[in-house]
């Protein structure tokens, strides 16, 4: 099996992943995954189409600068440069953007202070943060429609083989080194984002736990 096929089966795999958590409204997200390290190639979704489907025309590999590697009708993501900037900049596998209501409505609460953290969660430790006080913080970034500015905000958090950014409004970029850790960052934050949302609105309505 060529190295194109492997990844597109392992990519295809966490795509219908996410379709079945329902991650992928109206035609938003977008995913990818490296095929080729000298020179860079990675397969990422073809932009437009309803992620939840599975196709022939799901992915096409793109190169360093995001541009199709053969001759296709195909469209790579408009958010191809975010994962250009990530490839580029690291050692990610694989990385995963998804248009949530949680996320979108913790990306609105705390835009102003440009991040959210969180403690206090057993989740946590999907991170690697294993100590009882660990708090992880997620960058909140605004959500410039000029995909090149967008693209030059979001390098500036990205600084790891693992990490993750919120687009005010707009949704989670998260990567890892392979689509393993991707997957695991993903749920683990869209865990932390759902559950905040729901305290928020328990503690409104005064619905508490009696200690
Ligand atoms: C309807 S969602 C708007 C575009 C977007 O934010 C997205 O994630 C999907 O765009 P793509 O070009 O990757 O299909
Ligand atoms: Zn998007």
């Amino acid at each position: 099996m060529s190295i194109v096929v492997k990844k597109w089966r392992e990519l295809a795999e966490v795509k219908a992943e996410l379709a079945e958590r329902d991650w992928f409204f109206a035609t938003s997200g977008n995913l990818s995954i490296k095929v080729t390290d000298e020179p860079l190639t990675f397969l990422v979704t073809a932009s437009g189409k309803d992620k939840r489907k599975q196709t022939d025309e799901d992915f096409l590999l793109v190169d360093a600068f995001g541009k199709p590697v053969e001759n296709t009708n195909l469209k790579p993501s408009a958010e191809t440069l975010l994962h250009v900037e990530i490839y580029n900049r690291t050692n990610a596998g694989c990385i995963l953007h998804v248009h949530t209501v949680d996320n979108n409505i913790i990306s609105e609460l705390y835009g102003n202070k440009g991040e959210a953290a969180f403690s206090g969660q057993e989740i946590i430790k999907a991170f690697g943060l294993w100590e009882e006080d660990a708090m992880i913080r997620i960058p909140i970034i605004p959500n410039y429609a000029h995909i090149p500015t967008l693209a030059k905000e979001f390098a500036k958090h990205v600084n790891g083989d693992a990490g993750a950014v919120l687009i005010r409004n707009h949704g989670i970029t998260v990567w890892g080194r392979d689509a393993f850790e991707a997957k695991k960052f993903l749920e683990a934050w869209e865990f932390l984002f759902s559950w905040h949302v729901k305290w928020l609105l328990l503690k409104q309505t005064a619905v508490l736990p009696v200690d």
